[in-house]
């Protein structure tokens, strides 16, 4: 018999669990391998299904929804994200289901569209909208952006069961489903928010201000453990990680400098903006971990890349700092650039295009000088630095 764990009375897990899997969608390692978390719940009424699971397990996934009920009987498919670890196995499902339709939020409607081709029977639900299964009440609470634009959570009212999707996930597979009965997996789970909801943080604090006023006792997330024990203690974790600090404006400065030119001009920067009011943390990069890297994007007010030429291009390191820039949740969208060439000096251009294709705004032209800056270039970064301080100070 196929793993079923029951969490409530007509509630149950019907997921898929793929320890095995070291790379999650070509992208993120997952150590712990990780689970793709379908829920079936038996109304008085109507039978309904939240999510699916990746479309090459679709075969293993109908022999377990077999085990509970006659697929023909089931009502709807809750789509709460359309993501194919997700939808993947929907159109099977749908082809052994003949009554269901398929309830999501507008924008899901479109991308199911785009990912399954065939029409399909389907109910688009608001934000607030109501499915009655018969003594279990979905409810739906629509929150953009987690972390697709499709992304809704699905509650069942009477049993304070809430459906998130991919929020308060983790890329665990363990013996259980419950977050109880497991060991701690707090790693994985900081990991998957971080991979995954940290360019979110501002929709994630919406989502959670939305739950806050719902009876909530356990959280049924799509990848890994569900959190029945201490549920708030995980949203309570979200919120920390999503909370912006509170302090002082300050301009974080990145920086590399092989000879030592791009860091003379940082100083200046340093300097300038130093003298209209605002500090500067000046970062060789090479010194800081990526981790660290990305905690300080996020609490700039403005960022500012010190960049030479190198072979006609940003050096490997500093393309890697520009890659961090959408993998976090910035402050701002304030930034300039400045470095130091030889004969050809590209890196300034190179990084601006890149940051203006982030919808940065940059008050400043960037700066450059050859080799070692004259007088001249100095009081042009000093400028650079006065002018950006003062961008910030505006906000
Ligand atoms: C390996 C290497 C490749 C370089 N390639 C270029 C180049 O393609 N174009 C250019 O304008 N300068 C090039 N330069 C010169 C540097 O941009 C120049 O030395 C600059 O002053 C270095 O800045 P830094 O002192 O901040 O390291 C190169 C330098 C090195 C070491």
């Amino acid at each position: 018999m196929a793993e079923i764990f029951e969490i409530k009375p007509d509630i149950f897990w019907i997921g898929v669990k793929d320890p095995e899997l070291r790379t999650f969608d070509d992208l993120f390692p997952t150590e712990h391998g990780t689970t793709y978390n379908s829920y079936l719940i038996k109304g008085r009424d109507k039978i309904a299904v939240v999510d699916t699971v990746k479309g090459k397990r679709g075969e293993e996934y109908l022999e377990k929804v077999k085990q509970l009920v006659d697929p023909a009987d089931i009502d709807y498919f809750v789509v709460n994200h359309t993501e194919p670890d997700h939808s993947g196995s929907l159109a099977f499902m749908l082809k052994h289901c003949p009554k269901a339709k398929v309830v999501s939020t507008q924008a899901a409607h479109t991308f199911l569209g785009n990912l399954i081709h065939n029409p399909f029977p389907s109910q688009i639900v608001k934000n607030g909208e109501v499915i009655d299964l018969g003594g279990k009440r979905l409810r739906f609470l629509v929150v953009p952006f987690l972390h697709w634009p499709d992304t809704m959570f699905a509650l069942l009212e009477e049993d304070e069961v809430i459906f998130t999707c991919d929020a308060f996930g983790s890329h665990y597979c363990g013996s259980s489903i419950f977050n109880d009965e497991l060991p701690d997996f707090s790693a994985d789970m900081q990991f998957y928010f971080d991979t995954i909801m940290r360019p979110f943080k501002d929709k994630a604090l919406t989502a959670i201000d939305k739950m806050k006023n719902e009876k909530i006792a356990v959280i049924c997330p799509s990848h890994g453990p569900v959190l029945r024990s201490d549920p708030w203690k995980t949203v309570g974790l979200y919120e920390s990680w999503c909370r912006p600090e509170a302090g002082d404006k300050k301009i974080i400065l990145f920086y590399i400098s092989p000879h030592g030119n791009t860091q003379k001009m940082a100083a200046s920067v340093v300097k300038g903006a130093a003298a209209a009011g605002v500090q500067v943390d000046c970062r060789h990069i090479n010194e800081l971990t990526a981790a660290a890297i990305r905690d300080l994007m996020e609490v700039g007010d403005a960022l500012i890349f010190g960049i030479p030429t190198i072979n006609r291009d940003v050096p490997k390191p500093m393309w890697d700092v520009l890659a961090y820039l959408s993998t976090v949740h910035l402050k701002t969208n304030i930034a300039a650039v400045f470095g130091s060439y030889g004969w050809s000096g590209e890196a300034c251009r190179l990084a601006e295009e890149r940051l203006k294709g982030l919808n940065f705004k940059l008050p400043v032209p960037f700066v450059r000088a050859p080799f070692t800056p004259r007088a001249e270039a100095l009081e042009q970064c000093e400028a650079l630095g006065r002018a950006i301080a003062e961008e910030v100070l505006k906000k």
